[in-house]
């Protein structure tokens, strides 16, 4: 219909048709001029209601007094809406609207139903009109010609209508007439509906382009920009200004761009309808990101190009996430640590191969398992329900457990779990991480009982016995139930362990500590405090019963110990003892006092058993003020030198001097070596003081030579300190050539014992000593345990009896027996022997009758200052 309407509208043809078809002239040029004024309106996007409302005034003047009316079907309701009806009464076009078009519902309702035009020329009597009485009553109306007007699909969408007030018959003319109008009403509706249509998804896509969050560029042909929205300008941080002269491409990296012109090609030639790239780019601040490019294309209708739409989506932060979930399953895969993630519910969901190592299962054996529930599978996994709920309060649980490896036993785990929230907050998953831990746990294991057990005899040690003694003080805080600590040392230990080596004084300390057992009850406690220092905690006891606990500790260790190898050895210990309250009320106060009486017991002749006294504390804190004294002793020169003559023993000629060495305190007076060098031995003070001594010794010989005194040497000695030292042969040379004293006049005289220590590098340093020239004398022979093997090796000169033999001399006839043997063994190996401690005439004697070579002793002369022992030798 409206294709006949336009081409009747395009030329003189349709306009001599309806002139054929009997319409006046002048009714046709009013028909062109309305066709004329509606393009003029439709071209100016005039409103809809005003180009109906002047169609309708055409009709109008073109007949006077009809009166003209343009309903459209609402597409929702389906009901009649007046879109036009300029000379009609406002209340019937009211009455008009709502009424659902339908067959005998008046002259349009039956248009519509029918399909076609209904002309009613006296509404009064039509039964059409039957049931709209009182609307035409309304209208003043009386005749009613209605005719649908439909779009190019014949669909009906509404009606142009016109009435009279009087009745009246519609000619043929105004029946054609009438259908013009209607087509004239349906291109309207159509133009300006297709118009708004347009307009609306203009607005569509323009609301779109500005409003969308992802970013959108329109391109032209040549790949220029033609359009960026905001989303665009704020992901990349251009602006319309920055970005305006740069092709879109050219912000691409990694040659991107080059794709990007491959697929633009595809998409012109049209092997694709749309494709999708990612690139990373760069953004305006010149940082790096990535972003996702669906390209599509614009055609006109004539299939040419009109732009490319570009949506650009930034997708750095996608990117990053895909990374860290790369990255994070990487360590999932690769972590040392056994790891499993369990749904909500506590089901594995998966597992990685540390999980395999370190439990033995595989993925698919555990697999929607419940750790803590299956038990068989991973028990026993601690994992209880106050972790679980530990779990869900906090998000998070560490602590130890253990499970069963197959066939491997026991292993310790060290598992942290975590929750993990989905976007609600609400628990999603778990993780459990574990560490195998099982040798962490036994060197700790280890390590505590290091900590409290000493690894030679399986004894307590120190730390535990404290402790020990500390909580069994607690007990008795305010109490005065009994409780006693023994200190036991082993007598000669020392001397065994540096003769016989260390291999034998751990079988003597093991041993001992054996014994030691025996005879401890069982709620006592024995600890090893280190070297041969034994501890043992009594509670319960009085100090009587203690004192006997102590005797049989010394009656048991007199027993002789027997080796290994067969060998017997005699070692015996000496004891002390404190009890609580009377002798301490501190574990520290105990120990301290024990090992005071322990002292005393030693000095008043070992194998004995000693109680705590008030005046031991006085002695110990005396030894103290002695050592801080000792340090400044040096640099106070407080020290000095005697020296004691040693004689042939045959002719009584005076042949050397021995260089011993005195301390004169400022208020004690002079104090023996005996205290002094112990102390110096133990605080390493020895090590200075020596060197002091060998300097002042070498320097005085040097001026009695030069003084033509006639001595052939002096004798100096090294402790066993000095000896181990690593320059000792350096200190020795340094001391000759300090002095310029000839070596072949310095005799240096080694203790037995620190020579037997370590008897191989001994003879090493010794053979060094001797190579300098200096004369080697050992020191206090026969008290300890000399292998004779070495001695040989050695390369010694002389041997210095010790003076506690020559004191039975000539009444004992052990210490008889026991120098002759000296005397002779000496004489094998082609040794000179110095006897010492020579204090009477009669010792004197023997020594002569046995051919001792050497003397030294209170029968001649006591060890004198410098200057004395020459007025001493001019006066003999
Ligand atoms: N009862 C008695 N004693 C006698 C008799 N003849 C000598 N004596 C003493 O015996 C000790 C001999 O020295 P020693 O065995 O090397 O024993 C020395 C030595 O081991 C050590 N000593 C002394 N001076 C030094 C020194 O400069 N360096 C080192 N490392 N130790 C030294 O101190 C120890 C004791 O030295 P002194 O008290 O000077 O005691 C000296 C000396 O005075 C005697 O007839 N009867």
């Amino acid at each position: 219909m409206l294709k006949a309407l336009l081409r009747r509208m395009s030329g003189p043809t349709s306009l001599d048709a309806l002139v054929d078809q009997g319409v006046l002239p002048a009714d046709e040029q009013l028909v062109q001029r309305t066709r004329m004024k509606l393009f003029d309106g439709l071209l100016g996007r005039a409103p809809l209601a005003e180009l109906l409302e002047r169609l309708a005034l055409e009709w109008e003047s073109l007949r006077p007094g009809h009166m003209a009316s343009v309903l459209l079907i609402d597409p929702v309701e389906g009901t009649f809406r007046t879109l036009a009806g300029p000379s009609l009464p406002a209340a019937y076009t009211r009455m008009l609207n709502g009424v659902t078009p339908g067959e005998g519902k008046g002259s349009c309702g039956t248009a519509v139903a029918r399909g076609e035009a209904v002309y009613v020329s006296d509404i009064l009597n039509d039964p059409l009109w039957q049931d709209f009485q009182e609307l035409a009553r309304v209208g003043g109306i009386r005749a009613c010609w209605s005719s649908p007007i439909k779009n190019e699909d014949g669909q009906v969408l509404g009606t142009f209508a016109v009435y009279n007030r009087e009745a009246a018959e519609a000619s043929c003319h105004e029946r054609d007439l009438l259908e013009e109008f209607s087509s004239l009403a349906a291109l309207v509706v159509q133009k300006s509906r297709l118009a708004d249509e347009r307009e609306l998804i203009e607005q569509r896509f323009v609301a779109v382009f500005e409003h969308a969050a992802v970013g959108m560029l329109l391109v032209n042909r040549e790949g220029r920009l033609l359009s960026a929205n905001p989303a665009f300008y704020q992901n990349t941080g251009y602006s319309p200004d920055t970005l305006a002269p740069l092709k879109p491409r050219s912000l691409l990296l990694d040659q991107t761009a080059n794709r990007l012109d491959d697929l633009m090609r595809d998409l012109r030639r049209g092997r694709v309808e749309s494709f999708q790239l990612q690139s990373r780019y760069r953004r305006f601040d010149q940082s790096i990101a990535w972003i996702s490019l669906t390209v599509t294309l614009l055609r006109d209708r004539g299939g040419q190009v009109q732009c490319y739409v570009m949506i650009a989506d930034d997708i750095t932060e996608r990117k990053a996430a895909e990374e860290s979930l790369r990255e994070a399953a990487a360590v999932f895969e690769n972590s040392r640590e056994g790891m499993m993630v369990l749904d909500a519910d506590w089901h594995i969901l998966n597992v990685n191969p540390a999980f395999s190592q370190i439990t033995g299962l595989g993925h698919e054996q555990v697999k929607g398992l419940r750790p803590m529930l299956r038990g068989k599978m991973l028990s026993p996994w601690q994992l209880t329900r106050s972790m679980l709920k530990q779990l869900r309060r906090e998000g998070y649980w560490q602590g130890e457990s253990l499970i069963d490896r197959a066939g491997e036993g026991e292993v310790s785990l060290w598992v942290t779990a975590n929750t993990v929230n989905d976007a609600r907050g609400k628990v999603s998953r778990y993780l459990v991480m574990f560490s195998d831990i099982t040798r962490l746990r036994r060197s700790q294991e280890q390590l505590q009982l290091m900590a409290h057990y000493d690894s030679l005899t399986g004894l307590a040690n120190r730390n535990l016995i404290m402790q020990r003694i500390e909580h069994a003080l607690r007990q008795r805080q305010g109490g005065n139930q009994p409780l006693a600590v023994l200190y036991i040392d082993l007598d000669r230990f020392k001397a065994i362990n540096d003769s016989l080596g260390h291999a034998i004084g751990d079988q003597v300390l093991v041993e001992a500590g054996k014994r030691l057992e025996r005879c401890c009850g069982s709620n006592d406690l024995l600890a090893r405090l280190g070297g041969d220092e034994f501890l043992l905690l009594v509670p319960d006891l009085s100090s009587r019963q203690v004192v006997s606990i102590g005797q049989a500790i010394c009656a048991e260790m007199r027993r002789p110990l027997l080796l290994a190898d067969g060998r017997e050895i005699y070692v015996g210990a000496s004891v002390g003892y404190a009890c609580f309250p009377e002798q301490g009320t501190s574990a520290a106060d105990l120990v301290r006092n024990a090992d005071a009486a322990m002292d005393t017991a030693k000095s008043h002749g070992r194998d004995q058993v000693c109680g705590y006294s008030r005046e031991m504390t006085e002695a110990a804190s005396e030894r103290f003020e002695l050592e801080r004294a000792l340090r400044k002793a040096l640099e106070n020169d407080e020290l000095s030198l005697h020296y004691q003559p040693l004689l042939s023993v045959r002719s009584g000629r005076v042949l050397g001097v021995e260089a011993l060495l005195r301390w004169q305190h400022p208020d004690l007076g002079m104090i023996a070596p005996d205290r002094f060098i112990p102390l110096a031995e133990q605080n390493g003070l020895i090590v200075p003081i020596g060197r002091w001594v060998l300097q002042q010794a070498c320097r005085q010989a040097l001026v009695w030579q030069q003084q033509g005194l006639g001595l052939d040497f002096i004798a100096v000695n090294l402790s066993p300190r000095q000896f181990v030292q690593q320059d000792v042969v350096a200190l020795v040379d340094e001391a000759l050539q300090g002095s310029g004293l000839p070596a072949r006049m310095l005799e240096l005289e080694i203790t037995e014992s620190a020579l037997m220590t370590h008897a191989e590098q001994s003879e090493q340093t010794l053979r060094q000593l001797k190579e300098l020239g200096v004369g080697l004398a050992i020191d206090d022979f026969g008290t300890g345990y000399s292998s004779l093997a070495y001695l040989r090796r050695f390369p010694i000169d002389r041997l210095k009896i010790d003076k506690s033999f020559l004191a039975g001399v000539p009444e004992r006839p052990e210490d008889n027996q026991l120098v002759t043997t000296i005397l002779d063994m000496a004489e094998n190996m082609g040794l000179s022997v110095v006897a010492e401690g020579v204090e009477t005439d009669a010792q004197w004697k023997f020594l002569q009758s046995r051919g001792c070579s050497l003397c030294q002793g209170f029968l001649f002369s006591r060890a004198l200052p410098a200057d004395d022992l020459v007025l001493w030798l001019a006066n003999r």
